[in-house]
């Protein structure tokens, strides 16, 4: 049990305070107690401001919320943002993003677009994302650098990719990157096949047992679209859900992301086996892949989680945005407006992202004895007024610009909008460097 007699490091004072669990309840007049970056203290204003603390944070107007926790993306894409739009996933994937990262992407381009991710989703309230692209390694140095949280997925495919000539490559420096981070407090590996149609059988059972020797999870592409799931019933007479499940790969450690196609057989299978979803709204909607059916996972008791995908295919990284565009999607989908409401919005947004990424025991929520991976909105402007609900305000009514201060591990990483460890300026300019050699307007 954590010391309370002991002196804070950090007291937090806000107008609000919503720990996510217990679910739907809004502390006011309350404080937030950091110590050796965990929450320590919840409690009444009138009791923490008894308490000694080196450093004491009034924030009036604020909503103090878990830190937001992006579970599915592409981090370095965000040097690709806006490369290829309106274009279908297979024409956007085959006709130009492959042979854009064929050509651009190496251990500098993952390193300089994977902090341009980070900076983009610390100024939005995100504490933790999950990434799969090219050169693992490189993303795990920025971020631990950085002091962002992360999920890092080590990505396989059936042909050579940037980085690894073969999946045996890949799944090798993927079990060394394991067994490097595996006591790093704020990295966790997994491993990333990429989708059903680019991995085939062997591939994914050599992926199944090693995840289940490190107990390491497993992310991947599934269901995408309903051409895909087409293609493998013609192919293979059967859908990827069910291969998966065959191969022995679904399970509380696996985590499918996207999930638009969903018969009355697969939603059993995703109950049965406690398989985590990562909803991708916005990505799903822009490349018209289809609609992911949160409400009625949720009521079959499947955790779902939510995602932004890269910036090449959605084209931020906002996830306050995100969850935004879930909850308005889940009500048009599930036909009611009862679906989704901003509550539970902000849980997915959280905690259920925190349990699809294994790490539901030290971030997510507000609870005393978990990492203070924390976020402050501000609610006080026009915009905002008058504040009847402010979770109803900060899902319905508010951008992420409105987030003011961001703490991870009890490290301030954003204060008052400004990044602490990384230099904004520096990050736009090496990102348009880019730009212009992409598109051509320099020479590479
Ligand atoms: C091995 S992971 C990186 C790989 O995935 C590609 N990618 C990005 N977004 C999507 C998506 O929505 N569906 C399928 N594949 C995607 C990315 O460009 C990399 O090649
Ligand atoms: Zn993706």
């Amino acid at each position: 049990m954590p010391n309370t007699a002991a002196a804070l490091d950090l007291l937090l004072l806000p107008t609000w305070l919503v720990p996510v669990e217990p679910a739907g309840v809004v502390l006011k007049e309350h404080g937030l107690g950091i110590r050796d970056g965990r929450i320590v203290f919840i409690g009444p204003r009138s009791a923490a401001l008894k308490l000694n603390a080196t450093e004491v944070r009034e924030l009036p107007g604020m909503l103090l919320s878990p830190g937001l926790i992006n579970a599915h993306g592409h981090a370095a894409m965000t040097l690709f943002r806006g490369l290829a739009d309106d274009l279908p996933l297979m024409t956007w994937l085959e006709n130009h993003i492959w042979p854009a990262e064929a050509k651009w992407v190496d251990e500098d381009f993952v390193r300089d677009g994977t902090d341009l991710a980070i900076a983009e989703q610390i100024k939005g309230g995100i504490t933790c994302f999950s990434d799969m692209y090219f050169f693992p390694k490189v993303a795990s140095e920025r971020v631990h650098n950085s002091g962002i949280r992360a999920q890092i997925a080590i990505p396989i495919l059936d042909f050579p990719i940037p980085g690894a000539s073969t999946a045996d490559e890949a799944i090798r420096q993927g079990v060394e990157l394991f067994g490097d981070l595996k006591h790093h407090e704020r990295i966790k590996i997994t491993f990333g096949p990429h989708a059903p149609y680019t991995v085939g059988d062997e591939n994914l059972e050599k992926i199944r047992v090693i995840a289940e020797e490190l107990d390491a999870s497993i992310h991947m592409h599934v269901h995408e679209t309903a051409f895909e799931v087409q293609q493998s019933v013609e192919q293979r007479g059967e859908r990827p859900l069910a291969r998966l499940a065959r191969l022995g790969l679904l399970g509380p450690r696996f985590q499918a992301v996207h999930m638009t196609q969903i018969s009355d057989e697969d939603l059993v299978m995703l109950v049965e086996s406690n398989t985590n979803v990562i909803h991708c709204p916005e990505s799903n909607l822009k490349l018209a892949s289809g609609f992911c059916p949160v409400e009625r996972l949720w009521q079959a008791g499947v955790n779902v989680a939510v995602g932004t995908d890269g910036a090449a295919s959605n084209n931020d990284l906002d996830l306050l945005g995100e969850t935004r565009t879930a909850a308005l999607l889940a009500k048009a989908v599930a036909g009611s407006a009862t679906a989704l409401d901003a509550h539970r919005a902000l849980r997915m947004a959280t905690l259920n992202g925190a349990r699809a990424l294994g790490i539901e025991a030290e971030t997510g929520s507000l609870e005393i004895g978990k990492a203070a991976d924390i976020v402050a909105f501000d609610l006080s402007g026009l915009a905002q007024q008058p504040v009847y609900d402010p979770v109803s305000q900060l899902i319905y009514a508010t951008g992420r610009d409105c987030v003011k201060h961001l703490w991870v591990a009890g490290k301030q990483l954003l204060d008052d909008r400004r990044l602490t460890r990384l230099d904004e300026e520096q990050l736009c300019a090496t990102a348009k460097a880019w730009g212009q050699r992409i598109s051509g307007r320099t020479e590479s």
